[in-house]
């Protein structure tokens, strides 16, 4: 069994929900072995100069975990307890998330254990151009595609792109996806996996046949998913109550003006001049009384220790890994359905998947294109794990996505024949 703790490895995790999810669906021992591990992990050193002169060394990581489907793909995150056992584990629910959304990719992710709160702007961007340099050789647009996650941003992607393009003489967009779109980016693709978090709520809200209007929501996190996700929660009538970012929450039980959130926030202090008439704490956002709660921050939010606390009668997941394995069993014991990232948060890849096919197209499309495209993937990939979770006694949320997924990869792995 996994830990449970707040420092629960993403890799157990994702190995033990991998088990789990085999108690519904058959696939052949020799491709559940290979599911288990990466197909290759690269660790590099990445020197810096700093702007006093003085020279520091990060460590950085790239796990590609499967490419049966396509090419690697996922996020580059930079963040002071960035390993191994993280990237592994974030990588194998890349695989699933493409397979869910049914891209053509695979799944990767990457990161360098670094604060990036501790750089200057001139010194993050010569972390990242050589990060670049030593990732070089094992990513691109049909090898290993990256993306932003958390600590890095559209900027960060132009440096990789930029460097990447100066390496191999070639102006190459497609490396990277969730550039700025003056270079190849992709119009909503900043908002997209926030938008997929309010579209999954809406189709699990519409499920259960609660009413989205009105509805209390909490979100932990106000990032680019958090944020993104309120916004459209709030102009689809829900009442956001609740935000918090690292250094805590506010709290308005009428609802926040979300846009007057993100219009007092700064780059340091997200939610924190805002006039709310309450403060929350991080811990406690998590077990208001609400309709939706939506942890779009960090791993292992939601563990044995808060979940019996959690009062939510819906949670949909923002952030990646914000549910351990324990807390999963309380909610399916209490009956508070848990609707997987590897759904929810789909939208980001999802985009990044259209920004892919517009860089090898070099043809721009509509910010409303690619909505109306994300729309329809989210209500088909919704469809499909409804199917299979419908189709499966006793099946989670989660234990149904990952049927889907599942089913898909094996299908692949089998007509390719390794
Ligand atoms: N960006 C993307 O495309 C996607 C991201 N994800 C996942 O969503 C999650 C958030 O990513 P993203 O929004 O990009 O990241 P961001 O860096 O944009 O935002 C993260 C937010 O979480 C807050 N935060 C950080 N640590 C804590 C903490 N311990 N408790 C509460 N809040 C905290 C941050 O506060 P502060 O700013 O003050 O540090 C910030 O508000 C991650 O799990 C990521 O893997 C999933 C799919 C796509
Ligand atoms: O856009 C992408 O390629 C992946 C984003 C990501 O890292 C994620 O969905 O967790």
């Amino acid at each position: 069994m996994a830990d449970d703790s707040t420092d629960a490895s993403a890799v157990e995790t994702a190995r033990t929900q991998l088990d789990r999810a085999l108690d519904y669906i058959d696939i052949p021992e020799g491709i559940v072995e290979e599911l288990r591990e990466p197909h290759k992990v690269h660790r590099v050193s990445v020197p810096i100069e700093r702007d006093d002169g003085g020279r520091d060394v990060f460590v950085g990581y790239r796990s590609q975990h499967n490419n049966v489907r396509g090419p690697y793909k996922g996020g580059i995150r930079y963040q002071s307890d960035v390993d191994v056992g993280e990237c592994i584990g974030l990588s194998m629910w890349m695989t699933w998330k493409c397979a869910v959304m049914d891209l053509p990719f695979g799944g990767g992710k990457g990161g360098i254990a670094v604060d990036p709160s501790d750089l200057s702007e001139a010194e993050y961007e010569r972390l990242t151009r050589r990060f670049t340099e030593e990732i070089g050789e094992f990513v691109g647009p049909k090898r290993d595609v990256v993306a932003p996650d958390m600590g890095t941003d559209a900027q960060t992607m132009a440096w990789i792109m930029d460097e990447y393009s100066k390496e191999t003489d070639e102006t190459t967009p497609g490396v990277a996806t969730g550039k700025p779109p003056v270079v190849g980016g992709s119009y909503g693709r900043a908002k997209a996996p926030g938008r997929s978090v309010a579209t999954i709520a809406r189709e699990a809200f519409d499920y259960y046949d609660r009413d989205l209007d009105g509805a209390t929501v909490a979100v932990q996190g106000f990032g680019s998913v958090g944020a993104n996700a309120a916004s459209l929660l709030e102009e689809w009538g829900a009442d956001v109550v609740a935000v918090s970012d690292v250094d805590g929450g506010i709290r308005d039980p009428d609802g926040l003006d979300i846009e007057a959130v993100k219009e007092a926030g700064d780059e340091t202090n997200l939610v924190g001049d805002y006039d709310a008439p309450e403060t929350v704490e991080n811990g406690d956002l998590l077990t208001l009384d609400v309709d939706l709660l939506v942890p779009a921050a960090v791993g292992n939010a939601l563990t044995s220790e808060n979940a019996d606390d959690v009062r939510a009668a819906v949670i949909v997941e923002g952030a990646n890994g914000p549910t351990t394995i324990t807390a999963d069993d309380v909610f399916a014991e209490r009956g508070i359905p848990v609707i997987p990232d590897i759904l929810a948060n789909a939208g980001g890849v999802t985009v990044s998947y259209f920004e892919w096919l517009q860089d090898i197209n070099r043809r721009t499309w509509s910010e409303e294109r690619v909505n109306d495209e994300l729309e329809a993937e989210m209500t088909d990939a919704w469809d499909a794990v409804v199917s299979a979770y419908e189709d499966n006694d006793d099946a989670t949320w989660r234990e149904a996505a990952y049927v889907v997924a599942l089913d898909r990869v094996t299908d692949a792995h089998e007509a390719r024949g390794f």
